[in-house]
């Protein structure tokens, strides 16, 4: 399982093994310029001289550059069953990129509005496909009803495990075999994760096991499908399922979008869309996927151009690092919607220590009233506006309302006294944040050296890129009080 910043150095091995096996990914130019240094052995065969320099240089064009998988037998096996059931004419390939891991590449230059992915609805696994399966019965009779997760969980195990009797088989080959969602983290990967989200991540392991536990008589009745094989229906091939599941499958019903065996939830049932759920996570990714009532297909249209062997994306909603670690298992280094959060009582209230009650309520009052208390966070951008405003309110000696619109409205004086403290005191903020990590950065990337399994490297990088953030922010805010002296003597000596 390639896990974000984790893949780049999958990657730099991966690039060696290929081109050992003589599989160099070169353009032509490339390849010209491979030979320009060459000489003549003995035996008068040519051999090629090359330097250190090249070497080097060669070796970080590697590492950077994405690894096609188009030549793997499960992937030749897999594009074969989509071209002989009906999905056809596929601009993008199997490939290894640096930054995200295992993704798709296009073939060609993709055109804004180019639908690249027809694919016919018996390809995809939806509910109506299980209901007119072979389990359907057992699902019918099932005492507890199984919610539509757990019944695409089991359905999954059952495909798994029938090998080449399943319909599914090339695309489940093409699975992952582990995955880097919260269901594979041990206790010492739970240990490395920030405490602000080692809670949430072990209740995601707990709802693994607990539909797993309900599922149990259920289990036992499917059983009667796989006469004498006892290890079918473990917890190691539930937890497989149910995280490719969580990890892979579209909350977009398609065909059935109930139905009354299967108990109802909250959310819509969700379907697995093979070749589409290959594509990896952007947030500026722009590819729509509509199904086709008439055709009875899913399409797949381009938003966005893309030029030949570029990776291809696919936007999973404007997610932080938190939830892209807890839904999807990785992080997405500098991702622009990640923010760290400050709560107004325990942490700005708390070291502010306002005395005046009646001042502070009216003041908590006209902030609310503005939206300014809903976003008090540090961005890749640095501290939110809201953060600084809120600040300088609460710092505002004035009791006048006026006063405080005027900061709002940004009538202020930018480096004056106000304006400085304000950024002081969001500093200390960031400060002491930092401070509730036990480990720093630089001891974070010593402990990588140590930490080999990949969920527990994914935990650290998650606080890393959470520390960067706020040293980024303290940076910032250092940086734009430099300049405001420099804006201020730059304005003193004009005025003059
Ligand atoms: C729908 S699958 C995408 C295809 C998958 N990479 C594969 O090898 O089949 C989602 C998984 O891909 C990986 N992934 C998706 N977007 C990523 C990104 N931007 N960076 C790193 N990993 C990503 C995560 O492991 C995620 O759980």
């Amino acid at each position: 399982m390639w896990v974000g910043v984790l893949a780049s150095e999958c990657l730099s091995n991966f690039v060696r093994d290929a081109n050992y096996i003589g599989r160099p990914y070169l353009s032509k130019t490339q390849e010209r310029r491979t030979f320009l240094v060459t000489s003549f052995s003995q035996k008068g065969t040519m051999v090629v001289r090359r330097g250190r320099t090249w070497r080097r240089r060669r070796r970080r064009k590697d590492e950077t550059r994405p690894v096609s998988l188009a030549h793997e037998e499960s992937f030749v096996r897999f594009f074969q069953w989509l071209h002989r059931n009906g999905c056809r004419n596929v601009p993008l390939k199997p490939a290894v990129f640096p930054e995200t891991g295992r993704g798709l590449m296009a073939t060609k230059a993709l055109k804004h509005e180019e639908l690249i992915l027809t694919i016919p609805k018996r390809l995809l696994i939806t509910l109506d496909a299980i209901m007119d399966s072979y389990i359907a019965p057992y699902i019918e009779r099932a005492d507890p009803q199984l919610n539509p997760t757990q019944t695409l969980a089991a359905f999954l195990m059952c495909e798994k495990y029938r090998r080449e009797k399943s319909f599914w088989r090339p695309y489940i080959d093409i699975l992952p075999e582990e995955y880097s969602c919260p269901a594979f983290f041990t206790e010492d990967d739970f240990r490395l994760l920030p405490n602000s989200l080692r809670g949430r991540a072990k209740a995601k392991k707990y709802e693994c096991h607990k539909e797993y536990k309900e599922l149990t008589p259920f289990f036992k009745q499917l059983a009667d499908l796989f006469p004498g094989q006892e290890d079918v229906f473990s917890f190691k091939d539930f937890k497989w399922a149910w995280s490719a599941l969580k990890t892979r499958a579209f909350d977009v019903p398609i065909g059935l979008e109930s139905c009354p065996h299967i108990r109802d939830t909250d959310t819509p049932t969700p379907t697995m869309f093979p070749l589409v759920d290959s594509i990896n996570h952007s947030v500026k990714a722009k590819i729509r996927h509509r199904y086709n009532d008439k055709s009875r297909c899913l399409e797949s249209r381009m938003g966005t151009v893309y030029r030949k062997h570029a990776e291809v994306m696919n936007s999973y909603g404007r997610a932080d690092n938190d939830n892209l670690l807890l839904e999807f298992g990785f992080v997405v280094p500098g991702n622009p919607a990640d923010t760290v959060t400050f709560n107004l009582v325990q942490d700005v209230l708390e070291y502010l220590q306002p005395e005046n009650n009646e001042l502070l309520e009216r003041k908590i009052m006209f902030l609310a009233q503005n939206n300014l208390i809903s976003d008090l966070t540090c961005g890749v951008t640095g501290v939110s506006p809201q953060l600084l405003i809120a600040l300088m309110v609460f710092l505002c000696k004035h009791d006048d309302e006026d006063v405080w619109e005027d900061v709002r409205t940004g009538r202020f004086e930018e480096d004056g006294p106000l304006d400085a403290k304000a950024r002081k005191i969001a500093g200390r903020l960031l400060s002491l944040r930092l401070r509730t990590y036990p480990t720093t950065t630089e001891e974070d990337k010593e402990l990588l050296k140590e930490v080999t399994s990949p969920c527990g490297r994914l935990a650290v990088y998650c606080g890393m890129e959470r520390k960067k953030l706020l040293e980024n922010g303290l940076k910032m805010l250092q940086h734009s009080s430099k300049l405001a002296i420099a804006k201020g003597v730059l304005r003193k000596l004009f005025s003059r």
